[in-house]
């Protein structure tokens, strides 16, 4: 995406975000509360139109792509996507399918094998007659992820995917993620697990992008100190990944105290 912002009157909410997302890649949108990361993806989604740049798929700008177009290249699970109807799980999952269905018909041909790939990817399959109404949380989660895996997409966006997951589910998805050949963009709170899975990660604060990099060269103490308000330790788990210790919170900084990152995590 180049230059990237979004505004509403008087207030605005994403800020000349630039960065690219290379093909088949696992990167991290990260960030505290409120510094922009739905409304991001949003954008990226197709959902909001951005005020000011430009988002580019392969080289081609989205802008007055069809919605059935964009839901063929591009899957969004957001962070409230739940429903009042009662499908059933893989009525929901089969959904996924849809625009690939001329004049939006129900779901036929090898539709059927591929819901039911990514009912099993999801663990899922024992649920598959289930009401909709009638599962957990982290269950509705899972089926949301699923239907995004059975659209096949090019790119897989995913607003929080893992708040409603308990910890098996949510190292099992993040590893599913990595793994895939798609292009994954994925706003995370849990900053080791973003460490973990993620190829590159994107740092914004207040709508603006902080830096981007792989996960070391972003996920600093200074940097924690300074966008999330914690004092943390980044050092290396036994098996040589990249842990978060928090140590507490920080004082806060004024909301102009983030100067760029130097080297390592990449100055916007
Ligand atoms: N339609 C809107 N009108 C006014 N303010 C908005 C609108 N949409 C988002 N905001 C504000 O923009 C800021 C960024 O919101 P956004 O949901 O993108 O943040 P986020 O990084 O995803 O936060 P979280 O981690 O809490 O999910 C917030 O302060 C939010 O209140």
């Amino acid at each position: 995406m180049h230059s990237v912002s979004w505004s509403v009157p008087g207030k605005s909410i994403v800020d000349n975000v630039d960065f690219t997302v290379h093909s088949g890649r696992t990167v991290g949108l990260i960030g505290p509360n409120g510094s922009g990361k739905s409304s991001l993806l949003r954008c990226v989604a197709g959902l909001r139109k951005p005020t000011a740049g430009v988002i580019r798929f392969d080289g081609n700008d989205i802008d007055g792509w069809t919605p059935r177009k964009i839901a063929q290249h591009l899957a969004f699970v957001e962070q409230a996507g739940d429903t009042d109807s009662d499908l059933r799980v893989a009525e929901v999952v089969a959904l996924g399918r849809t625009p690939f269905r001329p004049g939006w018909r129900a779901p036929g041909g090898n539709d059927h094998a591929i819901v039911e790939a990514a009912l099993e990817r999801l663990d899922l399959t024992e649920l598959r007659d289930r009401h909709w109404q009638t599962l957990s949380g982290g269950e509705r989660q899972r089926a949301h992820i699923a239907r995004a895996l059975a659209q096949q997409p090019w790119a897989i966006l995913l607003d929080e995917p893992t708040n409603h997951l308990d910890i098996r589910h949510q190292l099992e998805l993040l590893d599913l993620l990595a793994r895939t050949e798609q292009t994954v963009l994925v706003a995370l709170h849990d900053l080791s697990l973003a460490a973990r899975f993620c190829d590159r990660l994107v740092l914004l604060h207040q709508g603006e992008l902080v830096a981007t990099g792989a996960p070391g060269e972003v996920l600093t103490a200074r940097l924690l100190r300074e966008v999330f308000e914690v004092d943390a330790e980044v050092g290396q788990d036994s098996a040589g990944n990249l842990a978060v210790v928090y140590r507490g919170t920080a004082e806060r900084v004024s909301p102009v105290g983030v100067a760029p990152a130097g080297p390592g995590g990449t100055p916007r």
